[in-house]
């Protein structure tokens, strides 16, 4: 292993199994360039002539058979590594195509027979799960897990059970993608998400959670995870080559073993067929425990994989940043692509915000006696539009005022169609200034409610 800081333009020269890694804050940018040999970043082949631009990232460039890279600029950290768990992630990429394989065989023979039920004939589809504590690289496995699969000609759905790390879409969110091409280098899972770039079948599906921890409301998390597979289902059902290729789940970072109740609420859910624990023994120790006997799961294969000696343990303030920076693409595309975003005005007469759950519900021992709670986590609320709501992350949905006026609790688990920022609240005049990529009015007036907030300066 070597080291050095990356300053104008060095040349890395990786032998085969090496791996450049480089950390580089918001203040700075480093560009890489490939100049001999093949290299691939989490997953996805670097093109021969171009140039990718990374800030405010730690990432790795690895290399199968060697190369050569030009890295022009500053970086906190850059350094060639040797030892990596590439092996054994391409081992498990291995395992799943077989399955892959035999589930399209299936799926064939299936329609030979003219077998309209082409779920049931991708019961062996691979639906694998990611799991373990913070930081330990789930994500960066499942971004190599999609692109070696798309890379073969396979179109998994990732799914995104991670509402703090915002890689397809805003923060507080959850979402399920269809792949059918190799994650973007720079812009990662989020280029996806981007209206411009991105349109059936490969939209993401997303539903608006409101928190970035699933603990915050397990109950919604839990119904969330329902209706995130109940639209997966659907969209394979008409799929019989997409439902061979399963799923590939990313979710959010366990520190407490104890606390994994909506990983398995998610396994049972999604009908998980494999889980990968990453980085964590006792997880694993734990985990394989309770899935060995007759629920939820008893078909669930778990496998312990080495977390990679390069992730990057975050500190609060730079996923603060990396967050912010998320919102921001959403709402103006990335560097290499931006777009405009639109001001709209909403009239609050027009308009039905909505949350879902309460944060600080009476316990029922408080209650006059004989009383029960009326509250639960999945209770609606109507939320009177006040200054508080300035910078919020609304989620427009497809409700109709009327059938809100109705029953409220339509919205709940109702995917959302996109986001707006609220900029200005204007109690006099009693509208909102939003911020939508979509120009015009808005299209629905049923919005959602939920605690992420962006300051457009950060
Ligand atoms: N091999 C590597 N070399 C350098 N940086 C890496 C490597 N693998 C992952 N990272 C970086 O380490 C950090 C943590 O990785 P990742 O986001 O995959 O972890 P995670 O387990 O998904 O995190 P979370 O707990 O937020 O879900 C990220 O900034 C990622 O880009």
């Amino acid at each position: 292993m070597s080291s050095a800081p990356a300053v104008k333009t060095t040349e890395w020269v990786l032998g085969p199994g090496d791996e450049f890694r480089f950390e580089v804050d918001f203040a700075h940018t480093i560009e890489i360039k490939l100049k001999r040999g093949q290299a691939e970043y989490f997953g996805a082949e670097l093109g021969p002539e171009a140039t990718y631009s990374f800030s405010g990232e730690n990432g790795a460039v690895f290399s199968w058979e060697g190369c050569t890279l030009a890295v022009t600029g500053e970086s906190q950290s850059a350094y060639v590594a040797g030892e990596t768990p590439m092996d054994s992630y391409i081992n498990v990429h291995m395992a799943l195509q077989q399955l892959r394989v035999q589930a399209h065989a299936e799926a064939a023979a299936a329609a030979g027979q003219k077998n309209s039920d082409s779920l049931a004939a991708n019961n062996v589809a691979p639906r694998v799960m990611i799991v373990g504590p913070e930081d330990c690289g789930k994500t960066s496995l499942a971004r190599i897990l999609v692109n070696y699969a798309v890379r073969m000609g396979e179109t998994p759905v990732y799914v995104d059970l991670d509402p703090m790390d915002a890689s397809v879409t805003v923060p507080g969110t959850v979402s399920a993608t269809p792949m059918t091409k190799p994650v973007d280098i720079e812009a990662g899972f989020m280029g996806y998400a981007m209206s411009s770039s991105s349109g059936p079948p490969d939209t993401p599906l997303v539903w608006q959670f409101g928190h970035e921890q699933p603990s915050a409301n397990s109950a919604l998390f839990n119904l969330l995870a329902d209706r995130v597979a109940a639209a997966i289902d659907r969209r394979l059902s008409n799929d019989r080559r997409a439902a061979g290729s399963g799923l590939i789940v990313d979710t959010r970072g366990v520190g407490d073993v104890a606390k994994c109740e909506a990983i398995e609420h998610a396994i049972a859910a999604l009908r998980i067929t494999t889980l990968l624990v990453v980085g964590s023994e006792r997880m694993f120790s734990v985990l394989s425990g309770r899935l060995s006997g007759s629920s939820p799961s008893p078909s669930v294969s778990v496998v312990k994989l080495a977390r990679s000696g390069g992730t990057v343990d975050r500190h609060p303030a730079f996923r603060q940043l990396y967050n912010a920076r998320a919102i921001k693409q959403y709402f103006y595309g990335t560097a290499r692509e931006p777009f405009t975003s639109f001001s709209t005005i909403a009239n609050f007469k027009e308009i039905r915000i909505l949350r879902v759950g309460e944060d600080s519900v009476a316990p029922s021992s408080t209650l006059p006696l004989g009383e029960t709670r009326k509250l639960t986590d999945t209770s609606v609320l109507v939320v009177d539009p006040d200054e508080s709501l300035v910078h919020s992350i609304l989620a427009v949905t497809d409700a109709s005022l009327d059938a809100v006026t109705a029953d409220c609790d339509c919205v709940v688990g109702l995917q959302a169609l996109g986001f707006v920022n609220v900029t200005v609240v204007d109690m006099e005049k009693k509208r909102l200034v939003l911020v939508s990529p979509v120009p015009g009015r808005l299209p629905k007036q049923v919005l959602l409610y939920g605690h992420i907030q962006w300051m457009e300066t950060i």
